[in-house]
């Protein structure tokens, strides 16, 4: 393919007119070397087959240049993909990217009406050309073939040769070679678009899959992990202090007269209160492996792996103080408070969720029985 922004010093190339081809064995040989790159190239690697591909079109069929060209959705613009060039030929594919239709606009208008651009010599070009061939001859290029790569009947780009400083006088035969290439990588680029939209796809699937995993396990007023979410932590949880002889901390925290909250402001208000009470939660308890959870109602959980009785005492009185201050932050409309009970035990064989959620609700019990904005703690 002609550039515009370069030039070539080819003194050393001879100027012999040469068939490029030899003969339709030596290319059965090339086309079955291309094919070895191509066919069952894997996806990550389809790249580099098909540079090696055009090598091998390249050498065997002694050009000059080969390349690979793409066009846009609507062809108003091509980009060279993929370039191979011979020893002291320059390389245009770096320049030749998002070309625009009306820089070439005879190459265009031939490639999408015939499917292909085939020259022997500059000279047989119609008027019409006249820009073409000047980006030829400015490039020392004298033959040059671009034939379409067609996708189900749609024009993708095309596979292309130039000879520089020689000329050949280019047979049916030829164009039909160059298309079984085309054909090739033409294949090779299907398959690797719809690889690529298939992990896309993928990928989505994956995503929406665990999406819908984390919604199974998320509360949807409060974002707070639910109560299926709860008891797989809590399950875990367990079994991990049991295992390793460590301390579990469990808090249950319980809105007082939630009740009375929602008759006299409203299910709207009481559904903000529980929303900014679990802001609360969340921001008091957000060290790595506890899991915050909203249980139904106005009940909610915190499971807090290793935290010692002292350490839940001081985070349970940090609760209650934020929680009191929310009506003054304009957060909720009338004042709130929590009674907190939490139980922290080191879990031996006998202890398991149902037991733990018994201690832990005993504590709230007695939180209650103070007279609640308190907490209560039971170690074991
Ligand atoms: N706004 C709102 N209210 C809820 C929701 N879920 C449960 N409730 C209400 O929460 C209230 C819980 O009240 P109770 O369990 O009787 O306890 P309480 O009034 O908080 O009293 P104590 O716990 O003894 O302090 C009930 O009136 C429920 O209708 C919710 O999602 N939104």
């Amino acid at each position: 393919m002609p550039c515009k922004q370069d030039s070539v010093d080819l003194k050393s190339i001879t100027k012999t007119q040469l068939r490029p081809s030899d003969s339709a064995e030596s290319f059965g040989l090339l086309i079955s070397e291309i094919s070895a790159q191509l066919i069952n190239c894997p996806f990550e690697k389809t790249e580099q087959h098909i540079s090696q591909a055009l090598a091998a079109l390249g050498h065997g069929d002694r050009k000059d240049r080969c390349y690979v060209f793409l066009f846009n959705d609507d062809y108003s613009t091509m980009s060279n993909t993929h370039e191979w060039v011979n020893t002291e030929i320059s390389a245009h594919i770096d320049e030749l990217q998002d070309v625009p239709r009306d820089a070439m606009p005879w190459f265009f208008d031939q490639m999408l009406q015939q499917g292909q651009v085939v020259v022997s010599s500059l000279s047989e070009l119609p008027p019409a050309a006249v820009g073409f061939q000047e980006e030829l001859a400015r490039e020392h290029i004298r033959s040059m073939m671009a034939v379409g790569m067609f996708l189900e009947g749609q024009l993708l780009g095309f596979v292309g040769c130039d000879l520089v400083n020689r000329q050949v006088h280019w047979s049916d035969i030829d164009v039909r070679q160059m298309r079984l290439v085309a054909d090739l990588i033409a294949n090779t680029i299907a398959r690797q678009r719809s690889e690529a939209k298939l992990r896309k796809t993928e990928a989505e699937l994956r995503l929406a899959n665990q999406r819908l995993a984390q919604l199974a396990r998320e509360d949807g007023l409060t974002g707070l992990v639910n109560r299926r979410g709860l008891d797989e932590a809590l399950r875990q949880e367990l079994q991990r202090a049991r295992r390793n002889a460590q301390r579990l901390t469990v808090f249950m925290i319980d809105v007082d007269h939630f009740k009375s909250f929602n008759d006299v402001s409203g299910h709207v208000a009481g559904d903000q209160a529980l929303k900014a009470v679990a802001r609360v939660f969340r921001q008091v308890f957000k060290r790595s492996g506890e899991v915050v959870a909203r249980y139904g109602g106005d009940e909610f959980f915190v499971v807090s792996p290793q935290c010692v009785p002292s350490e839940a005492q001081e985070r349970a009185k940090k609760i209650l103080e934020c929680v009191r201050t929310l009506k003054d932050t304009g957060e909720i409309e009338r004042p709130v408070t929590v009674s907190i009970g939490i139980a922290s035990l080191i879990p031996s064989t006998e202890d398991d969720v149902d037991s733990l959620l018994r201690i832990v609700d005993q504590a709230v019990y007695q939180a209650k029985h103070h007279g609640r904005d308190c907490s209560a703690l039971i170690t074991v």
